[in-house]
């Protein structure tokens, strides 16, 4: 696979220390993510046992009293992020603060209202998280080829905003200077509203018969995946970007209801037209979605047939290695009870001609290009 701006690709930036607060998810992962590169990674976390987790998996050490680190980064519960950031700023006079919130008009509204001196806070957010919490899923590489928006002000120095944006380089992320504002305005539309839908969607599947929902396929699964987020975290979230979410969900209620009721009287004149610009619309803006790493670039796509034996998956890689393809993307599809598997495979357009001609060549059936 390629890495396009890799772990193991670039020189690190960043040396010495980093202390990390909450070693949750996103803790546990920028730790474990800057110490590959080196960095002495302190961690901090309100749970004794969910640092000493983090500590177990590698994350970084216990903080010492002689600490002493250039940069602090708060991973903890948006609601609590302005209390962690104030404490640290105090408690850490030499450091720069950021924090990995995904909301950022919020906590800085909270940190001015109590008259926080902040030139040495810069907020930020990586566009990269998982579905469930805790050090248990923390992972070195997600924050790789994701944005991470950087929210600065006309008063943040200059070095502290590069020390920000090294970290998120030394992740392997793409640093993005946004107002909190825009950000906020943003990830409503690209995260929140879609964490809704999703799980608003799947609710629909609680009281479904059996028989309705072992039907199901992937269009549901990619629909519906973020809806095992945690609650907990998801309503913080969203009570904090009221009113970017009402904005959208506003809009979206509207063409939902247009197409509902084009659907009552199918046959009425404009009703079949009503359901096509919803879709025709939906083609339109699921174009504008950049491709993988943020690349503007769409790969191709082959879908390879796999027998459901051991070590089948594993030598089609090898053999896709072998005829020099390179992977830029892998999805699977399984039917339960079927003796087939389908591998979805992403290459970039100009070698899935010679890919398919290959893998043919070798024996593999092609389900579709
Ligand atoms: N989960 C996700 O996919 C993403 C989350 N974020 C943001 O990252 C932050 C952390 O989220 P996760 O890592 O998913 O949560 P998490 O639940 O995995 O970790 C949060 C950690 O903070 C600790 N904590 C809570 N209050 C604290 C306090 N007052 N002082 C010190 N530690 C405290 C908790 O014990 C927990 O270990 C949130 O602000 C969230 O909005 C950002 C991008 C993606
Ligand atoms: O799983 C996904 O696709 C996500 O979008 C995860 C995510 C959750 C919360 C954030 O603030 C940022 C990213």
């Amino acid at each position: 696979m390629t890495i396009v701006q890799g772990l193991d690709e670039r020189a690190p930036r960043l040396s010495g220390q980093i202390r990390v607060v909450g070693a949750g998810l996103l803790g546990a992962s920028i730790g474990l993510a800057v110490r590959a590169n080196g960095v002495d990674a302190i961690l901090a976390d309100a749970s004794p046992s969910q640092l000493r987790l983090a500590v177990d998996y590698g994350a970084g050490r216990m903080e010492r009293d002689d600490d002493d680190p250039a940069m602090i980064v708060v991973c903890v519960p948006p609601d609590v992020v302005a209390d962690v950031v104030a404490a640290e700023l105090a408690r850490f006079p030499n450091a720069v603060v950021t924090d990995v919130a995904s909301i950022k008009l919020a906590p800085l509204h909270e940190l001015q209202e109590r008259g926080v001196d902040l030139v040495r806070y810069i907020g930020s957010h990586p566009m990269a998280g998982r579905e469930r919490g805790g050090a248990i899923s923390a992972r070195a590489d997600l924050f790789l080829g994701r944005p991470w928006v950087i929210c600065r002000d006309h008063e943040t120095p200059v070095e502290a905003l590069a020390l920000i944006e090294d970290l998120a380089l030394d992740l392997g992320a793409v640093p993005i200077e946004m107002t909190p504002e825009e950000h906020d305005a943003s990830v409503g539309l690209v995260s929140h509203v879609p964490q809704i839908v999703a799980s608003a969607l799947a609710k629909q599947l609680v009281r479904a018969p059996d028989a309705a929902v072992r039907l199901t396929g992937q269009g549901l699964r990619d629909t519906v995946r973020i809806a095992s987020s945690q609650p907990e975290l998801w309503v913080q979230i969203l009570a904090a970007n009221g009113g970017p979410v009402v904005e959208v969900l506003d809009r979206l209620v509207d063409d939902l209801r247009d197409v509902a009721d084009a659907l009552r009287s199918p046959d009425a004149p404009g009703s079949r037209r009503e359901i096509a610009d919803v879709m025709a619309a939906g083609n339109a803006g699921v174009a504008r979605l950049p491709g993988k790493h943020g690349q503007d670039r769409r790969f191709a796509q082959i879908v390879v047939m796999v027998d459901d034996t051991p070590g089948e998956l594993g030598r089609l890689l090898s053999e896709l290695g072998e005829i020099g393809v390179n992977m830029e993307d892998l999805r699977l599809e399984h039917s339960p009870g079927a003796q087939i598997g389908l591998a979805e495979i992403s290459v970039l357009p100009e070698v899935q001609q010679r890919a398919v001609d290959d893998l043919e060549a070798r024996g593999w059936r092609i389900a579709s290009v």
